[in-house]
């Protein structure tokens, strides 16, 4: 084996299992055996073979694009640079530099902008679930500990890890958990979906993830952050800065600190609501028309990012929604103000990241220009917030931007106007800046200058005048002669290499010139990446600064977006409480109002179809279950849907698509909504629908809010009316009172329950008639809907008419029969009674046919 392929081996060795590693050598990565055929196969990279090893290479300086798609692919990639300069017979020092992986990768064209990065480690034990999320990229660092995995599960999934550890073993214990604990069956489900790394059992332990993590942020203890040592997620919380460090190669340097989130302090949208609600993609996965999309006009990626954090834990913490409302309608006030003040964030650059980039060694000329970019905005950010009046919450969130006087002005001062991405290039520091930097550059061109001038005098000598002084980087400077002149070429001429015109020469002086314009360059860049680092360090010691005024930039961003959205859309400020209320006057759906203005939904006459608003009124103990009844297509899932967004809307502090809302606290969202199945996991529709509505009835408290849409829809009519009829009794069956709940079913049979559950209500969508066509209105009005009219609906659909006909048909058949069943045991308070249902549809189609 040649020292080289050991050197690889070495490197190789130590990398965890299913790492490709990138091998630098001289401009190329290169890969090797079963790396190089993976990464081939991946990357569409030639596969060559020097002797029997097969290899594969790719050009270092697009090493970023091709590592994102290996990333991409769900790989982990190694970086193993030279770590000194090469020398021609020698074997260069190689160190690995870092791994990326999925969930550790920084650079910027690696990552999603507008999104959070987690890695996430998970331990289960019977305390409970213990987690630890980390946004490297950032630096956000958050643990958590619940006795009920159900608990953080919801938090969990709304954040969608990139990446996640688990202890070696874990997953296959949770997968084949009795079947029982459905917590372990969720946590499984949620890992398996995902890109898991297994680390040693060890890494997860208490007492070592403490130590590990007060040494990795620099403090004694962790009682700044309002921690015990014994926290059982520090196990976690160690096992995410162990496997950081080794893929950094390096202790992560932009943590800025621990935050406990504890699911009590934020509204809870399991897993099942997130998806059902389309809160951050839509049901086709995309993020366009998802809730998201629809109430994010930030101008910043960090700003977007913070959104989805609000999203996905919407506080309950009345002051805070108070204080971000506040913020909204001071913003609305000023309408031109507030385009001035986007006009001035859309030129703040992503500080988070440029900072986690320059902490954890990856640095370029073009990040210091982000900060300068963004620093220069900041005396004018604060000047738009100060016509504001003050003493308001916008004052004080002003207060929190700071204004770097000494970078503002060092970094105009010292970057150039146009800023390389590589360090390698040079000219990035601006002249004039530093004296001896500038003295070695005009070496460089007092060199150059010289070369100008020697080819003149050199045509002259030798009235040669197509004489040349030419440069590569292969055979540095040197003088061309084409064939015709070679007579005439002088004696101290010595020839270097011959090529199809003609020769090259090169003469002592020229070649003395030659190492001194090189000496020259390599000090002029040396100087400059002396005065790079004194820049980077001048940003570093006020990193914390830094990142707090970009933290406040984001919220500023988020909140401004939103005062552009209630302008947009004619949103209201909601009035939040800790009643257990919830009354819309005049609400809309936030993301089919926009699509339905979308220049998609606008027809060929240029009109477009309007969002009819409705109202809802709700309270736990007064009309706490909402049953909606009415035609196919009516809008019962619309309805029901704009009521949770707007709830949700209201708790993260944005304002909301209605005339006028008041919303008491709600602790959990929980939707039952649509059929989706599961089948590669093993489950059918039914067995879905059914999971979701038992996750609902045992985790709903009085404070929850829950939408339910056609339960009971996936078996046959009996077993699903029953179902349906004994889920309703089941949330009604407090006291005096029970989760608000809106329950939209095409059972006409359950409207009667109204007579018997006292704070039921019926409510249908109304349709209007025309001879044998319906209208729909979109008008939500109390009392339940006669009929379904869902022979008209198919008609509309364009079923053929043959079949519309046949269906009239036996419809009338049916209707005509009559047959009772009894009501189920009854809760109390209700008398025993018989109400009519549908008769037999076995019985009747059979004499039908
Ligand atoms: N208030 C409204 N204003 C305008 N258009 C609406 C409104 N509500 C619903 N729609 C439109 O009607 C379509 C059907 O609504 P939706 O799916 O809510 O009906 P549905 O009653 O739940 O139907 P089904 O019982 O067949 O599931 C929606 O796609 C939407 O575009």
């Amino acid at each position: 084996m040649t020292p080289m392929m050991q050197q690889y081996h070495e490197v190789k060795r130590g990398l965890p299992r299913d790492t490709l590693l990138l091998f630098r050598l001289g401009d190329f990565y290169e890969m090797f055996f079963e790396d190089a055929e993976i990464a081939s196969r991946l990357l569409g990279l030639t596969l060559t073979k020097r002797g029997e090893t097969p290899m594969a290479g790719l050009p270092y300086h697009a090493a970023d694009n091709y590592v994102g798609k290996l990333l991409a692919a769900g790989k982990k990639v190694a970086i193993c640079d030279q770590a000194e300069p090469a020398k021609a017979g020698k074997l260069v020092k190689r160190q690995l530099t870092r791994i990326l992986s999925p969930g550790t990768t920084l650079a910027a064209n690696q990552l999603d902008a507008a999104r959070n990065h987690y890695l996430c480690a998970l331990a289960h034990d019977k305390a409970g679930l213990h987690a630890a999320w980390l946004d490297l990229s950032t630096g956000e660092f958050k643990i958590a500990t619940d006795p009920r995995p159900e608990n953080l599960l919801p938090v969990l999934t709304a954040l969608d890890p990139a990446e996640l550890t688990v202890a070696e073993g874990a997953l296959e214990a949770w997968k084949t958990a009795p079947h029982e604990q459905t917590a372990l069956h969720a946590l499984h489900h949620f890992a398996a979906a995902r890109l898991v790394t297994d680390l040693p059992a060890y890494q997860f332990e208490t007492a070592g993830g403490a130590r590990s993590v007060m040494n990795t942020l620099g403090v004694l203890n962790l009682e700044g952050f309002g921690l015990a040592p014994t926290h059982p997620a520090l196990g976690p919380a160690g096992a995410l800065v162990y496997y950081a460090t080794e893929n950094l190669c390096a202790k992560p340097e932009n943590l800025r600190g621990l935050q406990e989130y504890r699911s009590a302090r934020t509204l809870l949208l399991d897993p099942a609501t997130l998806r059902n609600l389309e809160i951050f993609a839509s049901s086709r996965g995309t993020r366009e028309a998802s809730l998201l999309a629809a109430i994010n006009r930030s101008a910043t990626s960090a700003g977007a990012r913070l959104l989805e954090r609000w999203l996905a834990a919407p506080t309950l913490d009345l002051v805070e929604i108070h204080r971000r409302q506040s913020i909204v309608g001071e913003l609305i006030q000023q309408s031109t103000r507030l385009v001035d003040l986007r006009g001035l964030l859309a030129n703040v650059r992503d500080i988070p990241r440029i900072l986690g980039r320059l902490q954890n060694r990856l640095r370029n000329p073009r990040e210091l220009g982000g900060i300068k970019d963004t620093l220069n905005q900041l005396p004018h950010i604060r000047a738009v917030l100060a016509s504001f009046s003050s003493g308001s919450q916008l004052s004080t969130l002003s207060s929190q931007l700071q204004e770097f006087t000494s970078l503002r002005e060092l970094l105009p001062r010292a970057l150039a106007e146009e800023l390389p991405a590589d360090l390698a290039d040079g000219g990035y520091i601006r002249a004039g800046y530093d004296t001896e930097l500038d003295r070695l550059r005009s070496l460089t061109t007092d060199n150059k200058t010289w070369l100008s001038e020697l080819e003149r005098a050199e045509q002259e000598r030798t009235s040669i005048r197509s004489l040349k002084v030419r440069f590569t980087n292969n055979f540095g400077y040197y003088i061309e002669i084409t064939k015709a002149n070679l007579h005439l070429v002088p004696a101290d001429y010595i020839r270097r290499q011959t090529t199809v015109n003609g020769e090259r020469y090169v003469t002592e002086s020229l070649k003395q010139k030659e190492k001194e314009i090189f000496h020259a360059e390599e000090n002029a860049l040396a100087r400059e990446l002396e005065l790079f680092n004194q820049l980077i360090a001048a940003v570093l010691d006020e990193s914390v600064a830094l990142a707090q005024t970009a933290d406040t930039l984001a919220e500023l961003d988020v909140l401004a977006g939103w005062a552009v959205l209630a302008r947009e859309w004619d949103y209201s400020r909601p009035v939040l409480d800790d009643g257990d209320t919830l009354e819309i006057v005049e609400g809309r759906h936030p993301v089919v109002e926009q699509m339905l203005k979308s220049p998609s939904a606008i027809t060929a006459n240029g009109t477009s179809q309007a969002f009819v608003p409705n109202d809802t009124v709700l309270a736990a103990d007064d009309a706490q279950l909402a049953l909606i009844t009415g035609p196919n297509m009516a809008g019962k899932s619309t309805y029901i849907r704009q009521v949770a967004l707007i709830t949700l809307m209201a708790q993260i502090g944005c304002w909301t698509p209605a005339k006028s809302c008041r919303v008491g606290l709600v602790d959990r969202i929980f939707s039952r909504v649509g059929a989706s199945d599961d089948l590669a996991r093993g489950n059918s529709t039914f067995m879905v629908e059914m999971n979701e509505t038992a996750n609902i009835l045992n985790n709903a408290t009085d404070r929850s809010l829950i939408i339910l849409d056609e339960i009971g829809r996936g078996t046959s009519t009996y077993d699903g009316l029953s179902i349906a009829w004994a889920v309703v009794e089941h949330l009604h069956r407090g006291e005096t009172k029970g989760p608000r709940t809106l329950f939209a079913t095409h059972y006409q049979e359950l409207t009667q329950l109204e007579k018997h559950l006292t704070r039921l209500r019926n409510f249908s969508v109304a349709v209007k008639e025309w001879n044998d066509d319906i209208v729909f209105v979109r008008r939500v009005i109390p009392g339940a809907a006669d009929r379904s009219y869902g022979i008209q609906v198919a008609r509309l659909a364009g079923l053929p008419l043959s079949v519309i006909d046949r269906a009239k048909t036996i419809l009338a058949k049916l209707e005509t029969d009559d047959t009772s069943v009894e009501l189920p045991s009854a809760p109390k308070a209700r008398p025993k009674k018989k109400i009519s249902v549908k008769p037999d549809a076995e019985d009747s189609q059979l004499s039908l046919l």
